[in-house]
């Protein structure tokens, strides 16, 4: 479930190396063995193996894998363009293998043999250029299927992005914990089926490393999944009101409504303007309705019934009045509970003057805040950290600490970033959520689990990866209205 950036990991490597029982060569036989062994359970049939290897200790794990297969008396050829540095844990793997490197150029791939790409892994510094990015465009062309050690050269670990040119795989083999290009894309398209192995390295170091980021699974909040004690009544379960746009834009807010009941939620109030209150009152059974178009009405209602999570954003229009009302809401102390979600609208209204918002977020009394822009509304409210080159977990992060809430960065590969560093990557999304309406449904989620009492990083990332399972349990032709109606069945997995 951890998630380890590459300077974290190789520190990680070195420590482990330091404190026994293997060291950094053993740990390279380790690993070279563990993908010897993946390979050989899937392409033993294979008619041969082109193992290529880089000037480091990805190449050293290459190394490994070429002598393991050739031990097995498989047809095995081996290729580098630069032996590896003298002393180093490569140069003994190299050593120790019995087959002679031809240089990369003289590369020939066939359709039919395997490419293991030992070329680079983690300390990939620079565009892939010469005769690796050769080599990687001639294994397209042939169609020829690939094994990453560690990860396809050309994706950088930190970020995912391609780095001038990178292999697409059909196997990756990781050492110890998954590394963010696993998981961001478009690196996560090129890995193809990811195994995660063990080669030796105490659980322990990790914790010494005081890791921030995970793999967003349950693991990391199904403690905090909320529960109906026996005793409760609706409103102790958690009270979520939704703010509806007008006569002709309604359907939005009633998907969070109905995803936020669908979610615990004890009571929801969708909170109207009057002008559609009647298509609103027509489309409504469970979820209660009221009136709310000026300040005084919305105070009214606050004071009243003091909701403990409120969604303000999807299918509201954008102008002074949804300002107004964000920064309202945000002056407004929360019930002991809960926090506020920002969604669509209520993100994109700040564009001109995100620094509002943000002061407001701030406040001492201001509720728990959850943002939960798709990459044109980030790029509204962060015009500096939207460029798509940095990575998306650093970006995410930068723009949580600023905005002081916790951000849900949508898209095929969610990120979920706190102000206090913690973030998270989803890993269960999936293209059918890419249908009109299905943000309005995550808001929705996440407000229900907040007003049950669930943080607002835990509710964030409990809500993406409910969504996006609820998704993949319909599958094809789900379309957003589909998403609440699957959160129970979701649910009743993760709770006992
Ligand atoms: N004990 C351990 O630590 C274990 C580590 N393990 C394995 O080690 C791997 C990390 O090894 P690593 O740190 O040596 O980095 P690696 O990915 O081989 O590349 C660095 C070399 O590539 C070069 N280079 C970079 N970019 C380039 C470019 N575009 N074009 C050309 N050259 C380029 C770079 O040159 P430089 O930047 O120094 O000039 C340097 O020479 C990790 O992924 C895992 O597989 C496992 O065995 C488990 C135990
Ligand atoms: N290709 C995809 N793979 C996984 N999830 C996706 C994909 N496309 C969209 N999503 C998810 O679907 C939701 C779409 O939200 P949003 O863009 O706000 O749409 P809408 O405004 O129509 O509700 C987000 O949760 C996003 O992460
Ligand atoms: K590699």
């Amino acid at each position: 479930m951890e998630v380890l950036t590459p300077e974290e990991m190789s520190a990680i490597d070195r420590r482990a190396a330091e404190a026994g029982p293997f060291d950094g060569y053993h740990l390279m036989r380790n690993a070279g063995a563990v993908a010897a062994a993946e390979i050989l359970v899937r392409f033993a049939d294979a008619a041969g193996f082109d193992v290529l290897c880089g000037p480091g200790n990805n190449g050293g794990d290459g190394y490994v894998v070429a002598r393991l297969l050739a031990e097995r008396g498989l047809d095995v050829r081996l290729l580098a363009a630069v032996p590896p540095r003298k002393g180093s844990d490569a140069a003994r793997a190299a050593d120790d293998c019995p087959l002679a490197a031809r240089p990369l150029d003289a590369f020939r791939p066939a359709p039919d043999r395997i490419v293991v790409d030992a070329l680079f892994g983690a300390g990939l510094s620079r565009p892939v250029s010469g005769a690796e990015a050769a080599a990687i465009a001639g294994v397209a062309a042939a169609g020829a299927r690939v094994v990453a050690l560690d990860l396809p050269s050309g994706i950088s670990s930190d970020s995912g992005q391609v780095m001038g040119a990178a292999f697409d795989a059909a196997l990756t083999v990781t050492f110890f914990r998954k590394k963010p290009g696993h998981l961001l894309y478009p690196g996560r398209a090129r890995c193809g089926e990811t195994v995660l192995a063990d080669i030796g390295i105490a659980g322990a170091l990790l914790e010494a490393a005081g890791t921030t980021l995970w793999e967003n699974l349950p693991a990391l909040w199904r403690s905090a999944l909320p529960t109906a004690g026996p005793d409760t009544h609706k409103y102790n379960r958690g009270h979520v009101a939704v703010f509806s746009g007008g006569p002709t834009s309604t359907g939005a807010a009633r998907l969070a409504a109905r995803a936020a009941a669908r979610s615990g939620a004890g009571a929801v109030t969708l909170l109207s303007p009057a002008s559609a209150l009647m298509v609103n009152a027509m489309h409504l059974t469970a979820i209660m309705l009221r009136r709310a178009e000026t300040v005084t009405e919305v105070e009214q209602f606050l004071a009243d019934r003091r909701p403990a999570a409120i969604v303000l954003g999807p299918g509201f229009g954008v102008g002074d009045w949804v300002r107004t009302l964000a920064l309202l809401l945000l002056r407004q102390a929360a019930a002991e509970r809960g926090g506020l979600v920002l969604d669509a609208d209520a993100i994109s209204a700040f564009a001109a003057n995100p620094g509002e918002l943000f002061d407001a977020a701030r406040g001492e009394t201001a509720p728990p805040l959850v943002l939960t822009p798709h990459e044109g509304e980030f790029a509204r409210l962060f015009p500096d950290l939207a460029e798509r080159e940095g990575s998306k977990i650093v970006r995410a992060r930068r723009a949580a600490e600023r905005a002081g809430g916790v951000m849900v960065l949508k898209g095929a590969d969610t990120v979920i970033a706190s102000p206090d560093g913690r973030a998270a990557i989803n890993g269960n999304g999936t293209a059918f959520l890419a249908t009109a309406g299905s943000g309005d449904v995550l808001a929705g989620i996440i407000a229900g689990l907040l007003a049950q009492g669930m943080p607002a990083f835990e509710a964030s990332c409990a809500g993406v990866w409910l969504h996006a399972e609820a998704a993949r349990l319909f599958g094809p032709g789900l379309i957003a209205e589909d998403l609440p109606e699957l959160l129970p069945e979701v649910l009743a997995g993760l709770i006992d």
